[in-house]
């Protein structure tokens, strides 16, 4: 035996109810009997009836005759289902028992508006007609397809008490009538949702999920095998899909979880409901009218073993936090029991409750829209508490918000709590209190209201993690490196899905005209078409703030310009969870204390500042030298040649070519600076021995730094880059002097840069064949560390310094990075 409901979607239009029917029909076929002896279907109101004949009581009561319009949209409604499913010849007798239905509303209302009163039990007499007419058209119409169907009121086996609009059933009479009823059934039996009566007649109703309560009522009479409830949505998911685009079916769920999920808004069933069929073991499967091949959701006593320890997330999005503190409740019995016994007489209802086990406080979390009432409730209750200074002030936070973590997985496994903790904390999610019940299936945390979706998310992205870990990126700057790093990480976009379980998502990309944002993420394929197209005017700071209030989980920015405006934004992000990659060396060399600043922000935020593209492109440079930091190694000498663009024209430029071409190639390849003066100046390689002795633990500023500029005055002066580049063929014949100079000896040229005894020093240098530096080629860079560890014979790093791919893909590792630490 089995019982099928169908909720008010199921039955609202005309296309629906034609699935309703087809469903109906292969469960019968389905049974032992074609007859369908072995199934009831309990049906509900027309989708929004309901709420129809509730408006049409009140509009009668208040004596207004608007109601005569509305009766007769629903009775069309119905009117309409036949129409469409019943044969023509067979339709006015159906109509006629409509009719007959609608005749009796219509006595009813003209009392009502006479007597201008609507009692509770007159309400759940105006209400029960909804399920009374959708039952009656459902049979009909099932009649008419050739099955044996049998319409049943409920209001004659569902025996209640007179507490209306939420009547308590009478079991011992309800279960007696359902089985007498059913002893005789050989039928389809087709059965009112929602309503019952008292042993006197009068019409009841069930309240709230009524129609689940009345299938389930039965079901559990019977023994039923399985309850179906088909709705409108592939049944219960891991959250709500309308905050958290990756949630997922759950297939199946206890009854607990179901329980504590649905608590917290989780609305596909209301299991309170389902209590009869829970305490029958009957297992109940949530289903899609709209699609019936999907499985939906077992709903049962033991679920199946899981591939997640939590089942779902739910949330309660608004709510108000109570708190009662003072030093008088220590160690003092009662308290609590003051507390709640005022307010359960007061009917208020008590969300989550959390209390220290110092005792100083008790926190309980209400429904905001009994905040002032409770307030001035418990002010008076504590009066005299407070006057005495036994309890302060009783104060009240809003905006705040539930955030439910659910499992049967949770119980006696450890690490649960630490790890939604930790990535609550990494995303800047501060948690103002938290409940977790000894039966360890539910953690709750109360957090500010602006956070919900964040929070979801990051959420779910931990703990199913088959689902890749969303990491949300926002790039300014899509110049040689930005544009290379998009293009990666196009390319690698399904190998980190599948192999790193991390799905890069491009939510913002800016360049100095326009910029485009996109919380869904950005297709990498034609994101220029769509930036020229939908992008809007540039605005650092506007950007910045799409950051801040699309409050993403797992935000990184990536700062691909060499902008010396746009570091001034690095701190309040960190500050906001927002973690920065940057090749731009901009932050990193201004003053000591700008520079510290940024590390202690992240440090304190739990985010990542990362940038090893700062120094030699993508060898790993700054991370050995944290590395050996870390490890307590100290630093004696940095010997280096930090500039692939000079390498790489001490390398090319020979005699015969000019100079000036050189540096255009160098630049041509990628490698220079936006202006290649910073280059050619020596300000970029300054700017990276700064940044090496600032890691190796030395506090420097710029001014520490004595630069050898390569470039005569002119050059430098040049008004655009275009002028240099005249001013540099015009000085061909000293950048040639240098040359022959070093030839001569049989020496190259190498610019390098050196850190010892707290001093950096970078000069033109001609080194001979013997000097380790000599042999570089291309924009190789090389570095050499002499430590306390690595002093006898230097730790020497050397590749290329510069290019886009090189550097791109260093950038694409400290982002990767920041996704594994998040995670
Ligand atoms: N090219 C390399 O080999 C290399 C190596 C290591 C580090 N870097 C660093 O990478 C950064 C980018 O270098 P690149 O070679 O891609 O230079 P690029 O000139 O090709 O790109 C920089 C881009 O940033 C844009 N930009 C500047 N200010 C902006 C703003 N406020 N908003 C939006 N866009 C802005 C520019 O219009 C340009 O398109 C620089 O900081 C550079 O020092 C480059
Ligand atoms: N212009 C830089 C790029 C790497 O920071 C260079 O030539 O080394
Ligand atoms: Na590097």
């Amino acid at each position: 035996m089995n019982v099928l409901k169908f909720g008010g979607t199921s039955v609202g239009s005309v296309e629906s109810i034609k699935q309703v029917i087809q469903i109906i029909e292969d469960a019968s076929r389905g049974t032992e009997s074609t007859e369908g002896r072995n199934i009831a279907v309990v049906f509900s109101a027309m989708g929004g009836v309901t709420n129809q004949l509730i408006e049409i009581g009140r509009m009668a009561a208040n004596g207004s005759l608007d109601y005569l319009d509305l009766v007769r949209r629903i009775e069309d409604r119905h009117f309409n289902v036949v129409k469409a499913f019943i044969p023509v010849k067979e339709q006015s007798k159906v109509f006629a028992n409509i009719r007959g239905v609608i005749n009796e509303l219509e006595d009813l209302l003209r009392g009502v508006s006479l007597i201008r009163e609507l009692s509770a039990r007159t309400h759940d007499l105006i209400t029960s007609f909804g399920e009374r007419l959708s039952t009656l058209v459902m049979s009909e119409c099932i009649r008419s397809r050739g099955l044996s169907a049998r319409f049943c009121d409920a209001r004659n086996l569902i025996k209640t008490d007179a507490q209306f609009g939420q009547a308590e059933v009478n079991y011992p009479l309800t279960n007696r009538l359902i089985r007498d009823y059913f002893a005789n059934s050989n039928s389809i039996e087709l059965i009112t949702g929602f309503i019952g009566s008292t042993e006197k007649g009068e019409t009841t109703t069930l309240g709230r999920g009524g129609s689940d309560y009345t299938a389930s009522i039965i079901g559990a009479a019977l023994d039923a095998d399985l309850i179906e409830i088909w709705t409108d949505v592939d049944g219960m998911m891991t959250a709500d899909p309308r905050k958290v685009s990756n949630a997922f079916n759950i297939p199946t769920i206890t009854y607990a979880e179901a329980m504590e999920l649905s608590h917290f808004g989780a609305k596909v069933i209301y299991p309170p409901s389902l209590q009869p069929a829970f305490a029958r073991n009957i297992p109940i499967r949530v289903l899609n009218t709209f699609n019936p091949a999907h499985p939906g959701t077992v709903v049962s006593r033991n679920a199946d073993r899981r591939q997640y320890t939590i089942t779902g997330i739910s949330s309660i999005d608004d709510v108000a936090l109570v708190n009662v503190q003072g030093s008088g409740m220590i160690g003092v019995a009662g308290v609590s029991a003051k507390l709640f016994g005022v307010l359960a007489e007061h009917r208020i209802s008590v969300i989550l409750i959390s209390q220290a086990s110092s005792e100083h406080s008790i926190c309980f979390a209400i429904d905001p829209r009994a905040a002032d009432r409770v307030k001035t409730i418990l002010d008076e209750e504590f009066a005299a508490d407070i006057a005495s200074g036994h309890v302060d002030n009783i104060t009240i936070e809003r905006d705040l918000s539930i955030i439910a973590t659910v499992g049967e997985g949770m119980r006696k496994s450890s690490g649960i709590a630490g790890k939604l903790f930790s990535v609550l904390g990494k995303n800047g999610v501060n948690i103002v209190a938290v409940a977790q019940g000894s039966s360890e299936i539910n953690i709750s945390i109360v957090i500010a209201k602006t956070n919900i979706s964040k929070a979801l998310n990051a959420l779910h992205n931990v703990f199913f993690q088959s689902e890749a870990r969303i990491l949300n990126v926002f790039l300014v700057g899509t110049g040689l490196i930005g544009r290379t790093l998009l293009s990666q990480i196009r390319s690698q976009f399904e190998y980190l899905r599948n192999e790193k379980m991390l799905k890069v998502c491009v939510v913002g990309i800016s360049n100095t005209k326009k910029m485009l944002l996109d919380p869904k993420g950005i297709d990498l394929d034609d994101w220029r078409e769509r930036q020229l197209t939908e992008g809007v005017t540039t605005s650092l700071p506007a950007f910045v703030e799409k950051i801040k209030s699309y409050n993403l989980p797992n935000s990184v920015f990536i700062d691909c310009t060499s902008d010396k405006d746009i570091v001034q934004f690095y701190d309040s992000l960190l500050d906001a969870n927002v973690s920065v990659v940057t090749p731009n060396k901009v932050a990193n060399s201004g003053s000591y204390a700008e520079y510290r600043r940024l590390q202690r922000t992240a440090l304190n935020r739990g985010v990542k500042f990362l940038y090893e593209t700062n120094v030699g492109a993508g060898l790993p440079i700054i991370n050995t030298i944290q590395g050996l930091m870390t490890a307590g190694d100290r630093f004696i000498k940095i010997e280096a040649i930090l500039s692939g663009t000079l390498s790489y024209i001490f390398n090319t430029f020979q005699s015969g070519k000019k100079f000036v071409d050189v540096v255009r190639e160098a630049k041509e390849k990628g490698y220079t600076e936006p202006d290649p003066r910073e280059d050619l100046s020596g300000q970029d390689v300054g700017r990276k021995i700064l940044i090496l002795a600032r890691e190796a633990g030395f506090a420097l500023e710029p001014t520490d730094v004595t630069i050898t500029n390569l470039l005569p005055q002119p050059c430098l002066d040049a008004p655009t880059i275009d002028a240099f580049f005249e001013q540099l063929d015009a000085n061909n014949a000293y950048f040639e002097s240098l040359l022959t100079e070093a030839e001569a000896k049989g020496e190259k040229l190498r610019y390098v840069a050196t850190f010892e005894n707290g001093k950096v020093t970078i000069e033109l240098r001609s080194v001979g064949a013997d000097h380790p530096f000599y042999t570089l080629s291309g924009a190789d860079n090389i570095i050499s560390f002499i430590t306390e560890r690595y002093k006898d014979r230097p730790l020497v790093i050397k590749g290329p310094g510069a290019g886009a791919e090189v550097t791109a893909s260093g950038v694409f590792a400290d982002m990767v990075s920041i996704g594994s630490y998040l995670g």
